[in-house]
């Protein structure tokens, strides 16, 4: 099987503490993956550095698929839908990566995105405002977004948060539709009784690679404990690396690329970084 997406000797700090450390490792095409840890172990960063939304201070993500084709939802806590738009035009804006502006919206389109409404269970609801949903109500509705967007590889972070167990179940028929299309789907999860019945692969980060593989065999008792121990460590112990002059130089002025986030001169030494512009 081909990677869609590798990580070569990964490494992302803020404020110079290092929330992945030296990751590698390779998300194979139409693979259906958890990524699953203690709180704090760098898994939203993982995912934001896949997408370039966070810069890489050592080793590279390489993304093996335009990255026009990749969605991604992040946490629901980030995103703010105060802003008065219906639940159709939020679901249209799937189309958003692909078109660039709203004037190529046609009356086929608006169809596809009704559609994707009745397939999460939301018939009817497409001139309500997104801000009267519910938490459930809402999560549908994004991965309503997400079903118009027909993404390559699909990112999710921690989507069945604060859902209950029908909505939870819905949506996961979703993805396992999407992987039944050979779409590569990476999930960040906390449920592991949900991980070892839907996601076949894990990945079980605790700020390092832990374990990677087969998810009967990743989560496993042994694996868990030294993943706690390592996130344990982590706060009390982690370093505060010394930042050179031109180090920082040298992050000013590398930009992200459309494939490749690297940070080229990777010295040992880790730096800060901030997280550039979100999204959704
Ligand atoms: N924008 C930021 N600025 C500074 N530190 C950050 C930032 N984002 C994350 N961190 C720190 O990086 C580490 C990893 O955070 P991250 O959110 O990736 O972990 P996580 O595994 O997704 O955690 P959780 O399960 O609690 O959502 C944590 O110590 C966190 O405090």
């Amino acid at each position: 099987m081909s990677a869609v997406i590798s990580l070569e000797n990964l490494t992302v700090s803020y404020r110079r503490h290092p929330a992945l450390h030296h990751i590698s490792g390779a998300f194979t095409r139409g693979s259906l993956t958890a990524v699953v840890g203690p709180n704090g172990a760098g898994k939203s960063t993982l995912l934001k550095s896949m997408l370039g939304l966070v810069r890489c201070n050592g080793g590279r993500v390489v993304t093996h698929v335009d990255t026009r084709r990749i969605a991604y939802l992040p946490q629901q806590a980030e995103i703010d839908r105060s802003f008065p738009i219906s639940v159709l035009d939020c679901v249209l804006l799937g189309y958003w990566p692909g078109k660039g502006n709203w004037r190529g919206i046609d009356a086929g389109m608006a169809a596809r995105a009704r559609q994707a409404l009745a397939a999460v269970g939301l018939d009817g609801f497409a001139s309500r405002a997104v801000s009267s949903l519910s938490v459930g109500q809402f999560q549908r509705v994004l991965f309503a977004r997400i079903l118009l967007q027909d993404a390559e590889v699909i990112l999710l972070d921690e989507p069945f948060n604060a859902i209950d167990t029908r909505t939870t179940s819905d949506l996961l028929r979703i993805i396992a539709a999407w992987h039944a299309e050979q779409r590569t789907v990476i999930a960040v999860l906390h449920d592991y009784d949900q991980v070892r019945r839907s996601f076949p692969q894990t990945l079980l980060l605790a700020r390092n690679v832990v374990a990677w593989g087969d998810t009967a065999e990743v989560l496993c008792d042994d694996n868990l404990m030294r993943a706690r121990a390592m996130a344990e460590a982590v706060d009390e112990y982690a370093p505060v690396c010394e930042v050179r002059e031109d180090d920082l130089l040298a992050l000013s002025l590398s930009s992200s690329r459309a494939h490749v986030h690297e940070h080229g001169s990777h010295s040992g030494h880790h730096h800060g970084t901030e997280e550039k512009g979100g999204l959704q």
